[in-house]
């Protein structure tokens, strides 16, 4: 059956001011129907610039190198504007980290969420949506301007546009990173309640392993610009097959034992300006041989996980990738299952 969403081998570069970089450096992920995936990462290694490619929301200055992006089968950047428009309104929901940002500011809620409904075929009963997303006194907020509104507030106005007609992917980017600790779980628990009962499938960009561990059914981590390792959340997070995973798991917040200090992940992350010649984790990992340097890995099957490590077959099940406590919080507690499928 045809993925909803799949990228295929997507290479895509930001012209910057005297320099080039390379954001996805040959990306391949897929995310079927129902399904809800967990894009993590450190900050640099392209989560947002994939996130942004499936909407073709890029910034002026990025451009495409090589690969796809479908949509239910459709090329996005074979699509004219018209026909991407139909996409975005069809099929796909965003939500950003700043939610008021994503709002205007010159405009009262009720209005703009009138306007974003307006031919959607979505209902137009903009108290409705704003209840659906547990916003107390929806009249009144409906009346306000964004800045009237709280962090948690505007995200939720987000979140029923977003959700409004029922979308076959909503795109969530950090959307509760901006939020109070006692907001986030509220505001993470009511989307996939949303996208459960809609059927839609979410890709949910974070940096938070245990969140996503707890959320998402599948996990894809990634680095420099490439996915490089993708398998069920429980089995990623407990038994990580890529060493980056590994270091990844172990600087995680929820690895630490209470006093104990993080381990962050040694080294820096890279900033690319071309393809990277082999695995851009090899000057960071412990592992690394010199083939690592000079050759690109291809995916190799670890149990239900898909690793771009040269060494992942020699590493499977050794003592090398043990994590501490990110697992063991993940496998407690089952993600929420999906509303099944559309198709
Ligand atoms: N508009 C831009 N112009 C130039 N370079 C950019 C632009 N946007 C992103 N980049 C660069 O592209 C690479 C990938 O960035 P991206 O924002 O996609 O990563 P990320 O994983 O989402 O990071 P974060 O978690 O910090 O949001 C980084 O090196 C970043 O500096």
């Amino acid at each position: 059956m045809t993925p909803l969403m799949e990228a295929d081998d997507l290479a895509v570069d930001y012209q910057a001011p005297g320099r080039r970089v390379r954001a996805l450096d040959g990306v391949d992920l897929t995310v079927a129907r129902g399904e809800t995936v967990g894009i993590v990462g450190e900050s640099g290694s392209g989560k947002s610039t994939l996130g942004s490619a499936i909407g073709r929301l890029l910034s002026q200055n990025a451009q495409l190198s090589h690969g796809a992006l479908t949509i239910d089968g459709e090329s996005l950047f074979d699509l004219s504007a018209v026909q991407m428009r139909r996409v975005r309104r069809e099929k796909l929901g965003f939500v950003f980290q700043d939610p008021i940002g994503s709002l205007d500011p010159t405009k009262r809620v009720g209005a703009q969420l009138r306007l974003a409904l307006r031919g959607r075929g979505a209902s137009l009963d903009v108290t409705g949506q704003l209840e659906r997303v547990r916003l107390a006194d929806p009249r009144r907020i409906a009346r306000a301007y964004p800045h009237q509104l709280s962090g948690g507030m505007a995200q939720r106005v987000a979140i029923a546009m977003a959700m409004a007609t029922e979308p076959e992917l909503l795109v969530a980017d950090e959307p509760t990173a901006a939020l109070d600790s006692q907001v986030r779980d509220d505001v993470s628990t009511m989307i996939f309640a949303l996208a459960a009962e809609a059927g839609t499938s979410i890709l949910w960009l974070s940096h938070d392993l245990a969140a996503v561990g707890r959320r998402c059914g599948r996990v894809a981590v990634m680095y420099g610009g490439r996915v490089v390792e993708d398998g069920p959340a429980s089995e990623v997070l407990a038994r990580p097959a890529h060493p980056y995973t590994h270091a990844l798991a172990n600087s995680a917040p929820a690895s630490a034992a209470p006093g104990e200090r993080l381990q962050p992940v040694p080294g820096r992350p890279p900033v690319l300006t071309g393809p990277s010649p082999g695995c851009a984790f090899a000057d960071r990992c412990g592992f690394a041989i010199e083939r690592c340097r000079s050759e690109r890995p291809r995916p190799v099957r670890i149990k239900a996980q898909s690793v771009l490590c040269h060494r992942a077959e020699e590493l499977a099940g050794s003592a090398a990738l043990a994590v501490h406590g990110v697992g063991s919080a993940v496998a407690t507690t089952p993600p929420v299952p999906l509303g099944g499928d559309r198709s």
